[in-house]
């Protein structure tokens, strides 16, 4: 499997919102380069008027590294990568350089690069997330571990918006309830509603690695009885009804499939949503209210927005 390393040239100042573009186009962890590696010493030895060549000047900024899995969709992401970073000159933040490199590294670098970041953590009252090859010895008797392999899909379980939608399952799940989790990744947030009690999960992805990844991770868990997992763009096709359907998808697209949504869900049931970035949280919003759902809870952490929305009944 190859990944892509998507090199960003920017400045201090656009780190945060540059990651959150990486993460939000699902990047599987973004690491900053030491800047000071981009410095180079002047050597004024004997005073003389230095002749400036553009190519020796001090070196400002930072690269943002961030890995990818080289698919078909990779240089529509990458395009919609650099879109978003222009766009945020709207703002006013410096993007210094702004330069885009890719380039192509093997599955072992990649995985050696960022098995060191990737530790357990606990994301919520009872659930903590460990990577598969980290030995984890639970705390409290009523710890739920999700074990791990992030392998190729978006889904540490660790991202913000991973993380709200954890704590709102956590809040909203009821045991025998129905779950439909639109962009599974990792299959993350299945596992997490079947832990949590839901008696059985639709757990669907557009992508094919994704939907590898999900099976071995519902397998590792031992909750694949309860979750089936199955290639789908958004909720086309589905026509059962659902207590709950959870969905960690960019806000374009969220607010492409609120009317789904409001179809699939049984009166009374849940819509919980994240991958919202603050700028777009009241346009989500009113996506959902436009289709007759109404606004339960807002979780926030850091830049991120999650709503809990509830269909009325009739
Ligand atoms: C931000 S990740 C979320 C992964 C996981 N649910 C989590 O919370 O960590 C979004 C996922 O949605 C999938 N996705 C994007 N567009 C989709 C679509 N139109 N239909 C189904 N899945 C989609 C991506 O392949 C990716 O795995």
């Amino acid at each position: 499997m190859k990944w892509s390393e998507i090199s960003i040239h920017t400045t201090n100042e656009a780190i945060e919102a540059v990651s959150n573009i990486l993460h939000e186009a699902g990047a599987s962890g973004v690491v900053i380069e030491d800047p000071m590696d981009l410095v180079k010493a002047w050597d004024t030895t004997f005073g003389e008027v230095y002749q400036l060549n553009p190519d020796d000047y001090p070196e400002e900024g930072v690269i943002l590294k961030a890995y990818m899995p080289v698919n078909s969709f990779l240089g529509e992401t990458v395009e919609q990568i650099k879109e978003a970073i222009n766009g945020l000159l709207v703002y006013d933040i410096d993007l210094g350089h702004n330069t885009v490199q890719i380039s192509e590294v093997n599955e072992e670098e990649w995985a050696t690069a960022w098995k060191k970041y990737y530790k357990p953590v606990k994301i919520s009252e009872r659930i903590t997330i460990t990577p598969t090859w980290e030995e984890y010895t639970p705390v409290n008797t009523d710890e739920i571990i999700i074990e791990l392999d992030p392998g190729m899909a978006f889904g540490t379980g660790t991202h913000p918006t991973t993380v709200l939608c954890v704590q709102a399952l956590e809040k909203i799940i009821q045991p025998g309830q129905r779950v439909i989790d639109v962009g599974t990744g990792s299959g993350v947030l299945s596992i997490a509603a079947a832990s949590l009690g839901a008696d059985s999960v639709d757990a669907l992805d557009l992508d094919e690695v994704a939907v590898k990844s999900a099976r071995l991770n519902t397998k590792l868990n031992k909750v694949h009885s309860k979750i089936q997992v199955s290639q789908n763009n958004l909720l086309d096709n589905i026509q059962e009804q659902y207590d709950v359907v959870v969905a960690n998808l960019l806000s374009e697209i969220i607010i492409r499939f609120t009317d789904d949504v409001a179809k699939v869900l049984k009166p009374g049931g849940a819509f919980i949503t994240s991958g919202i970035i603050t700028a777009k949280k009241d346009e989500v919003k009113q996506s959902i209210i436009d289709q007759g759902l109404e606004i339960e809870e807002t979780l926030q952490m850091e830049d991120w927005v999650a709503f809990i929305a509830r269909k009325p009944y009739e």
